[in-house]
């Protein structure tokens, strides 16, 4: 049988996995309101989702006191982490990470989430058990910084030339340009279409149904 093209698949989650950015959004906006801070519009609260919070704060709410930033963080925190029903995934995620777990590859995580944040969300989610290592923007340098696929990489030992990631921004694929992995884009979640082509996925999906055949075909 023809060897995979990849051995290490690396997923974002918010926009990717899980139908977040509405809620992202919501939440951005909701804790400059409570500061009496400028509310961004939703293509610029859109636009920062998977910077790691501290980062997305100061691109979406910018030319405030940076004393704010903290303060931003911590609305953003009670707002997001105060909701529970947003927690769901896009459908056909569980059945296409089983099937390519039971195809052999390492599945993994990189997000700007909290660790916190992202627990939650794997716990309630039923996804816990399915991923190999998992990386959060508190614990390492955020995207599109590499650190987060250099260490993956690292503690599952593993190529970074057999790795992919797959993400809803420019940030996921700038970070695997960043890191020498190949990028995949899924048009469903933060950033549009045109936006991610600037980048020149190998791929683009418009749903998981989609992105879970082309992955078989590299099979
Ligand atoms: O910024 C977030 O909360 C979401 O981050 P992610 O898209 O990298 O999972």
């Amino acid at each position: 049988m023809a060897r995979k093209q990849f051995d290490l698949i690396v997923f974002d989650w918010d926009g990717t996995l899980m139908d977040s950015t509405s809620t992202i959004v919501r939440c951005i906006q909701a804790a400059a309101r409570d500061l009496g801070l400028p509310i961004p519009d939703k293509s610029a609260a859109s636009y920062v989702i998977g910077l790691g919070l501290q980062d997305a704060m100061q691109a979406a709410i910018p030319d405030v006191d940076p004393k704010y930033y903290p303060r931003i963080v911590e609305r953003y925190r009670h707002h997001y982490l105060g909701q529970d029903k947003d927690l769901t995934l896009f459908e056909g995620v569980p059945e296409m990470l089983t099937d390519l777990s039971q195809q052999g590859y390492f599945l993994a995580v990189a997000t700007g989430k909290s660790r916190v944040g992202l627990n939650r969300a794997m716990n309630s989610t039923g996804l816990l058990s399915m991923f190999d290592a998992t990386r959060c923007a508190d614990e390492t340098f955020s995207k599109p910084h590499p650190a987060m696929l250099q260490e993956l990489t690292r503690e599952l030992g593993q190529d970074m030339h057999r790795t992919l990631m797959i993400g809803d921004t420019t940030h996921d694929l700038q970070m695997a340009i960043n890191a020498g992995a190949a990028g995949v884009a899924v048009e469903f979640g933060a950033h549009p279409p045109q936006q991610l082509q600037t980048l020149s996925p190998l791929y683009s999906a418009r749903s998981i149904r989609e992105l879970h055949q082309w992955l078989n075909e590299q099979a």
